[in-house]
């Protein structure tokens, strides 16, 4: 939208309401980023247009910037979500072994979305140089998700650990591990959570109904390390 001068100038001849004759006439968007003032009366028509003009185009490389900015530091904002109501952790059935699992808390329909899984993208070479050591690198890999890119997603501490929570920006974003829990299945037993892996992001679906107390159960895919463990 743009007022041109003889729009404006019109406008002023008929408006019935109008003081006596200002020499200047100041319009202001109602917008807090398009503020624009135009000044009348005296002025090259040209001028104004051209001023008016480049505000325009100024206040839109400056929005287009921002989305950009933002979209780039939402890309790499911690990720992750899990319905809480759905599940629960506690000693997998799998065995000691295999540590802690985690359970449907009730009856969970096929196809729901239980979670995103939690953590931080990076590629392989940032992800390793903010691990403490070569072990603390072992152990968070049992946790770390390779993405459709190549980066990797790891809900861990640089000493390898999984907390309970994820804590970012002194505690305004707090992200739950507990999708981090889920086990596989041995061989021959079956799976009911299918692991959807995208670009930034592993969504946890019910691959077929589950019922309260079934231990949930994924398949970690090939690229996974199990050389401690046996399925
Ligand atoms: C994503 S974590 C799952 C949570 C883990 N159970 C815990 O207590 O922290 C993956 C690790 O769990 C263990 N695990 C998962 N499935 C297993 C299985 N079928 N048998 C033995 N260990 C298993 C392995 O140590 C594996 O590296």
């Amino acid at each position: 939208f743009v007022l041109t001068p003889s729009a404006l100038r019109s406008s002023i001849v008929n408006t019935p309401c109008r003081t006596t004759a200002p020499s200047r006439f100041v319009t202001t968007s109602s917008s807090p980023w398009l503020v624009r003032q135009l000044t009348v009366g005296g002025e090259d028509p040209g001028a104004v247009t051209l001023q008016s003009t480049w505000q325009l185009v100024t206040n839109v490389g400056a929005l287009v910037v921002g989305a950009l900015v933002l979209a780039e530091v939402v890309q790499d904002w911690p990720r992750g979500w899990v319905n809480r109501q759905l599940v629960e952790a506690g000693p997998s059935t799998l065995g000691p072994q295999a540590g802690r699992g985690l359970f449907a808390a009730r009856n969970i329909p096929r196809d729901t979305v239980i979670g995103n899984f939690p953590g931080v993208v990076s590629s392989r070479a940032s992800w390793l140089g903010r691990k403490d050591s070569e072990e603390a690198a072992l152990l968070a890999r049992r946790y770390t998700w390779s993405l459709a890119t190549g980066d990797v997603l790891d809900p861990t501490l640089s000493n390898g650990e999984l907390p309970d929570t994820l804590i970012f920006f002194g505690g305004l974003l707090r992200i739950p591990t507990l999708l981090a829990l889920v086990n596989e299945p041995r061989a021959g037993m079956d799976l009911n959570v299918v692991a959807v892996v995208s670009e930034r992001d592993v969504a946890y679906v019910a691959e077929r109904d589950i019922f309260a107390g079934e231990e949930l159960m994924t398949d970690y895919g090939p690229a996974y390390d199990r050389r401690h463990y046996r399925l």
